[in-house]
C-alpha cells in the first residue's frame, strides 16, 4: 500500500443557525504505508472529522486526500464497540467480513489470539466494556485491512484493560503489514503507540515527532520531556 498524503484539506460544518465551522483549514499530512501515526490534541481541533474524512465517509470542502492509487481496504474502530446485540460476538465478527474479504478460519484465528474462544457463543450484553471493544477490534482486523482508522477506541476503558489492549493492536501490527492512524487526546497514550505523532491544533498541524522505540512499550516510562514537547506545540502559534 502506498503512503497517504494529505494536502492543504479544509472542512466546514454548517450549523442551523448559520454558524460555519471550520473544523480543519489547510491542513497538510503525511502518513508513510506500514507506520503507525497518532494524531493527539485538544477536545474540538479536528481529529475525528480527520479520520471520517480518511475514512471517506465524509467529502472535504476543500484540499485532497492522495491514496496513491485505489482507496486501500479501510477498517475502522470509534470509541463504543457498536457490536450487533442480536448476533453472537463469532457472528458478529463474520458479518463484519461480508463483502471485505476474510474467512471464517481467520475470523476463528483472531478470535483465538485475542482469547475470545470461550466467549464466541457469548452475545454482547454478556461481556465488559474491554471485552466487547477487544470483538470490536478483532472484527477490524479479520477484514485484513490494509489501512486502520481508530478513533479514541481506547477511551473509555480503565487504564489496565487499555494497556492490555494497546500491546495487543501493537502485537499485530508488527505481526503484519499495515497502515495505522490513531486519534487521541491521551499523550501518554500517544506516545506508547506512535512512531510518528502528529499533533493537531485547530485544525491544522502544530508539530510532528517521531519516536523509534521498540514495541511492546514501558508503560510508566518517564516521557516528561516528549509530553512537554506536544504541550508546548499545542500552545504556540502555529506555523506549517
Ligand atoms: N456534524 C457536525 N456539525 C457541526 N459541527 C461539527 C460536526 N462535527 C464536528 N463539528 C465541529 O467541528 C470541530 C471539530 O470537531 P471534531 O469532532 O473533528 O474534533 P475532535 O478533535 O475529534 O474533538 P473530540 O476530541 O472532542 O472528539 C468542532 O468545533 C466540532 O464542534
Amino acid at each position: 500500500m502506498p503512503d497517504i498524503t494529505v494536502s492543504h484539506l479544509s472542512h466546514t460544518y454548517h450549523l442551523p443557525d448559520g454558524t460555519v465551522v471550520q473544523a480543519l483549514s489547510d491542513l497538510n499530512a503525511h502518513f508513510p504505508a506500514g507506520s503507525f501515526s497518532v494524531v493527539v490534541g485538544p477536545s474540538g481541533c479536528g481529529k475525528t472529522t480527520l479520520l471520517r474524512l480518511l475514512a471517506g465517509l465524509e467529502t472535504a470542502t476543500g484540499g485532497q486526500i492522495d491514496f496513491g492509487g485505489p482507496r486501500p481496504r479501510t477498517g475502522v474502530m470509534f470509541q463504543a464497540p457498536r457490536l450487533l446485540p442480536w448476533l453472537t460476538v463469532e457472528e458478529n465478527v463474520r458479518i463484519w467480513q461480508y463483502g471485505m474479504g476474510g474467512s471464517t478460519a481467520l475470523a476463528a484465528q483472531y478470535l483465538h489470539l485475542f482469547g475470545l474462544d470461550s466467549f464466541r457463543k457469548a452475545y454482547p450484553d454478556q461481556l465488559s466494556g474491554g471485552m466487547a471493544q477487544r470483538v470490536a477490534l478483532v472484527r477490524t482486523l479479520a477484514c485484513q485491512p490494509q489501512l486502520l482508522l481508530l478513533d479514541e477506541p481506547f477511551a473509555a476503558l480503565d487504564y489496565f484493560t487499555r494497556e492490555k489492549l494497546q500491546d495487543e493492536l501493537t502485537e499485530q501490527y508488527v505481526r503484519q503489514p499495515l497502515t495505522i492512524i490513531f486519534i487521541t487526546h491521551d499523550l501518554d497514550e500517544a506516545l506508547r503507540l506512535g512512531e510518528r505523532i502528529l499533533v493537531l491544533r485547530r485544525g491544522r498541524q502544530s508539530g510532528l515527532l517521531t519516536r523509534s522505540e521498540p514495541y511492546p512499550r514501558q508503560a510508566l516510562a518517564d516521557r516528561t520531556r516528549e509530553k512537554q514537547t506536544i504541550l508546548q506545540l499545542l500552545e504556540e502559534p502555529h506555523e506549517t
